[in-house]
């Protein structure tokens, strides 16, 4: 069965084209980490999901029906980017007037007690810190039992272990069959959480793949080094330009491409090695070089 879906959803604001004939489709029971540089279009895609948009042109389809109907609303949790409160109430005050919305909630203490929240339930929320109201948040998307969760960048700003405490939340909710879509600019974040990634860039799917598949690109290093020379073919390498003397080889074993270089004798000087990030990984990989290519 389909949770969410997504068939040409271009969306604009004014000049800006936010999303570009995208297609995408969630399964129920899968845990989706969306992931792309700032402005890829992740949010605006939550926020169509979610109800609180319509795409410019195309379709949006949640839990098989318009996601603005509230009969397909109430299968749904959601988290936005921005966390708002009201300062006065407890924790356990504001759990209840979540919950009270719903025909058959979490209890207040398993939802609290799930996401590491139980000691809070007598604060006020306007007392907590940042982390802990992020917390409590995310924490409230799930007070309905919904079957599907969209959580925008979860855990943005939280130290480890209130970021692990997060995980254990969203986890427990997937290993019931909860669908969750989850955005983070963070790798090591849907890591540890989804199993099938889904990266944005410019409003369209740059790649839609398993967590380790995304890995092997995300191993990726880019070696940097100044020869006046072409260089010879060496094995491992995946991409090679050149910009005057300047050249730039990514490869996914550096210390065995430094050695061929030393080996074959190839004259050069400033090498660099370092970690093509995972953005930088696939937009190498899939862009046109900007510079001569070999
Ligand atoms: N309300 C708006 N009005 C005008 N432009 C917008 C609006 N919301 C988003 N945009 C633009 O649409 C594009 C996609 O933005 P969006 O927030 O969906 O990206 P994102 O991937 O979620 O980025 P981030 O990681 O920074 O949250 C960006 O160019 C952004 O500037």
């Amino acid at each position: 069965m389909i949770h969410a879906r997504a068939v040409q959803v271009t969306r604009r604001y004014a000049a800006t084209l936010a999303l570009d004939h995208l297609d995408l489709e969630v399964r129920a029971g899968e845990l989706v980490g969306l992931l792309g540089p700032n402005g890829a279009g992740k949010s605006t895609l939550v926020s169509l999901f979610t109800g609180t948009r319509r795409p410019t042109s195309g379709r949006v389809e949640l839990c098989g029906g318009d996601p603005r109907d509230p009969r397909f609303r109430r299968e749904l949790g959601v988290t936005p980017q921005e966390t708002g409160l009201p300062a006065s109430l407890r924790v356990g005050e504001v759990t209840d007037f979540v919950r009270a919305h719903f025909t058959n909630p979490l209890s207040t203490a398993e939802l609290l007690g799930r996401f590491g929240l139980a000691d809070l339930i007598r604060r006020q929320t306007g007392g907590l810190s940042g982390g802990q109201k992020r917390r409590l948040a995310v924490a409230l998307a799930f007070a309905g039992r919904p079957r599907i969760v969209f959580l925008d960048e979860p855990t943005t700003g939280l130290d480890v272990e209130a970021r692990r405490a997060l995980w254990d939340g969203i986890r427990a909710f997937h290993a019931e069959g909860g669908t969750v879509v989850l955005t983070s600019h963070y790798l090591e974040e849907v890591e540890a959480l989804a199993q099938r990634v889904v990266v944005l860039d410019a409003g369209r799917v740059l790649a839609d793949d398993s967590v380790d598949a995304i890995r092997g690109l995300a191993g990726v290093r880019q070696i940097g080094l100044t020869s006046p020379i072409d260089l010879p073919h060496l094995t491992g390498v995946l991409r090679a330009e050149r910009a005057g003397d300047r050249h730039l080889l990514l490869t996914t074993d550096a210390d065995a491409l430094v050695r061929e270089l030393v080996r074959r004798d190839v004259a050069f000087r400033d090498l660099e090695v370092r970690g093509a990030s995972l953005e930088e990984a696939f937009l190498t990989l899939t862009k046109e070089p900007s510079w001569s290519s070999r």
